[in-house]
């Protein structure tokens, strides 16, 4: 069982670019708080107790939070307050200050491209662009206003296109990483949620699903005959027929070289059987052709229905036995697993 459950339990491109989102607002956290703390003490020396007081309790605030947010995910409101509050230490300082006090808010602009998510982010750095520009037309003579409010702005242009290429690579990664580059089926980083979305729809709603794993049979031996680069050929082929016959709302995803596992919600095991048979005869009953010879294939089938109260990798567990059943009573073949015993459900 931990086997099956390694073998599906990757991290998603999802988690592991939410867990780096994560990390980088939070260092921006702890490198603003800290950043505050030392300012302070300079706002001090040069005498200026009031801003020096606000700049502290403000840092002791920050890097607090980035302790205590420490791998977790900082909250809306935490991010808003930061990036808020260090904007009007900004504005203040543009005011008192002129060119001098301009100095932060560059940094701040960027920041807010990684404390903000996406389209979040753009829109807090224009609104920043839009406070600090006014405020140094304002503050400063109009020559020097004007410079640094295109600036601003070209910074904030850059780094919006910046987020929107972010994205779209993104998208493709994800398509990447979610895809088998052979034969274009999903591979297995999305079949837990796939099965997990199944077994909420049979407990909320009680509507069955089934799951068929699908083994080629002696694909070592066809490789060794005619090449890995014929076997390949022939997986695409395998890919494309069982497709054909499957509806649209069943999913096929390629788990392993050759193993390919099907899923069938809305359907039950006497249904599901006769598809895993219709597959099946597809493979077996015509050769297929690859670069240099016709070859007969043949495919090996284990069905299981979701049965109640049982974990995703029970119900992959029951598939998979019911496929070695099927490889030890001769191959080519359906083998349906047997119903689970009954089973109280676990206490919530
Ligand atoms: N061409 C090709 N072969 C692959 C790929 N991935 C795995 N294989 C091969 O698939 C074969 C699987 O061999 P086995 O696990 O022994 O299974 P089998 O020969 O099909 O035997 P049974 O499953 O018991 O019928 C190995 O030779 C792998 O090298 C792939 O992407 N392309």
């Amino acid at each position: 069982m931990a086997q099956t459950q390694k073998k599906f339990m990757n991290s998603s491109a999802d988690d592991l670019l939410r867990a780096f989102k994560i990390k980088v607002t939070g260092n921006i956290i702890w490198a603003g708080g800290i950043t505050e703390l030392i300012l302070s003490v300079a706002q001090f020396l040069l005498g200026n107790t009031g801003q020096a007081v606000a700049i502290l309790c403000a840092g002791v605030f920050f890097t607090g939070a980035a302790w205590f947010y420490q791998g977790r995910r900082v909250p809306i409101l935490v991010r808003v307050m930061f990036i808020g509050l260090l904007t009007i230490i900004s504005v203040i300082s543009i005011y008192k200050n002129g060119t001098i006090g301009v100095y932060w808010t560059y940094p701040l602009l960027v920041a807010c491209f990684f404390v903000f998510s996406g389209f979040l982010g753009i829109i807090a750095a224009a609104l920043l662009t839009l406070i600090f520009g006014v405020t140094a037309i304002y503050a400063m003579p109009l020559d020097d206003g004007w410079r640094i409010a295109t600036t601003l702005a070209i910074i904030c242009a850059l780094g919006s296109v910046f987020v929107v290429l972010l994205s779209e690579l993104q998208k493709l990664l994800r398509k990447l990483v979610v895809t088998d580059t052979l034969t274009g089926l999903h591979n297995r980083h999305l079949v837990t949620g796939v099965l997990e979305d199944a077994i909420y729809r049979f407990r909320r709603y009680q509507r069955p699903a089934t799951i068929m794993m699908a083994d080629l049979d002696h694909f070592k031996q066809l490789n060794d005959t005619h090449g890995h680069l014929f076997g390949d050929q022939i997986l695409k082929q395998v890919a494309e027929r069982l497709q054909s016959v499957l509806r649209r709302n069943d999913q096929v995803f390629r788990v392993g070289g050759e193993e390919f596992l099907v899923v069938l919600p809305e359907t039950g095991n006497a249904e599901a059987q006769v598809v895993a048979e219709k597959l099946r005869s597809l493979v077996s009953e015509h050769s297929f052709n690859g670069k240099d010879a016709n070859v007969d294939v043949t495919l090996s089938l284990g069905v299981a229905q979701y049965a109640e109260n049982q974990t995703w990798v029970e119900w992959l567990n029951a598939a998979d036995s019911a496929l070695m059943e099927a490889k030890r009573k001769g191959r080519n073949q359906v083998q349906v697993a047997e119903a689970p015993a009954e089973r109280t459900a676990e206490p919530a």
